[in-house]
């Protein structure tokens, strides 16, 4: 388990985003360590692929610094994977489109996450769940020390959701990888989090998932719907995770003292200090 003394796999600090004279990252800092998950939620478009992509040097950034450890190995589930859906293909196919991997090591990795007996089947027939685990086993072969999973639930319903956060909570246990997690989707995601980034553009609040539920800037952004997704965290999670101390405003409601326009993301605001 991670602990506050864990090394950053990966760090940004203070790291804004311009693109067509609009500001879509501000002032962004944050740390991924070994063991943790952290998760970013937050509003349609409020700069949370486009963080995912600065940090994976996807995207290019402004202002800031990111820093990776050495010999980093990141697992990436994009949000979107362009398949043509005309295009014959199988999961065993899919896994070694990128990387040659010999035939153990895929099944090993499709047998994690619990879709081993698709290995040979088209992937135009999976569930959106299913399709999921198979992007995941994917990710997994390459042995990753940081997993990055962009909106890993979409497509998946509200039982598979559960099952596929009890499944990252078991790989980050396993492989003691450090997990970053984006959702625009609130149901159960801050239950398998150590730490919670609310972004909108700017970080508006971010500490403990218990911590950013009680965050005037939660509530603000999420209202009642944010509210009720925290019944389950508050009634299951009083026992396994190791919450981290973290560098990054634990816990704190946003405390700039600027008025936040949620609807319209704007950039007057200072964003995270450490
Ligand atoms: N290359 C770009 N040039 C200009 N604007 C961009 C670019 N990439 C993203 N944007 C804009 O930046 C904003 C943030 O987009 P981003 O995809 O990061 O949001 P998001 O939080 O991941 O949204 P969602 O929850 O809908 O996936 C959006 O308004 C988007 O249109």
């Amino acid at each position: 388990m991670a602990d506050s003394l864990s090394p950053s796999l990966i760090h940004a600090e203070n790291i804004s985003v311009q693109a067509d004279g609009k500001t879509l990252l501000d002032n962004i800092s944050l740390s991924v360590r070994q063991g943790e998950i952290v998760t970013i939620i937050g509003p349609n478009g409020g700069g949370k692929t486009t963080l995912i992509k600065a940090l994976l040097d996807l995207q290019k950034i402004s202002e800031g610094s990111v820093t990776r450890t050495q010999n980093l190995k990141i697992g990436y589930v994009p949000q979107k994977l362009a398949i043509d859906r005309t295009l014959p293909l199988t999961v065993k196919r899919l896994m070694t489109l990128t990387e040659k991997n010999d035939h153990q090591t895929i099944l090993d990795a499709l047998n994690e996450t619990g879709v081993a007996h698709k290995l040979n089947d088209s992937i135009h027939t999976l569930s959106g769940g299913e399709m999921q685990r198979v992007l995941l086993a994917r990710a997994l072969v390459r042995k990753p020390n940081l997993l990055v999973l962009d909106e890993p639930v979409q497509g998946v319903d509200y039982v598979g959701e559960l099952a596929l956060y009890r499944l990252i909570e078991n790989i980050r246990d396993r492989h003691q990888c450090g997990i970053l997690l984006v959702s625009h989707d609130l149901h159960m995601v801050m239950r398998a989090s150590n730490h919670v980034i609310c972004l909108n553009t700017h970080i508006c609040c971010a500490g403990k998932p218990a911590q950013v539920e009680q965050s005037e800037d939660y509530k603000m952004l999420f209202g009642q719907k944010g509210l009720q997704t925290m019944v389950p965290y508050s009634h299951h999670h009083s026992h396994s995770h190791d919450p981290l101390d973290s560098d990054i405003l634990d816990g704190e409601d946003c405390s700039c003292g600027h008025d936040h326009d949620h609807d319209h993301p704007h950039q007057t605001h200072e964003g995270e200090s450490k």
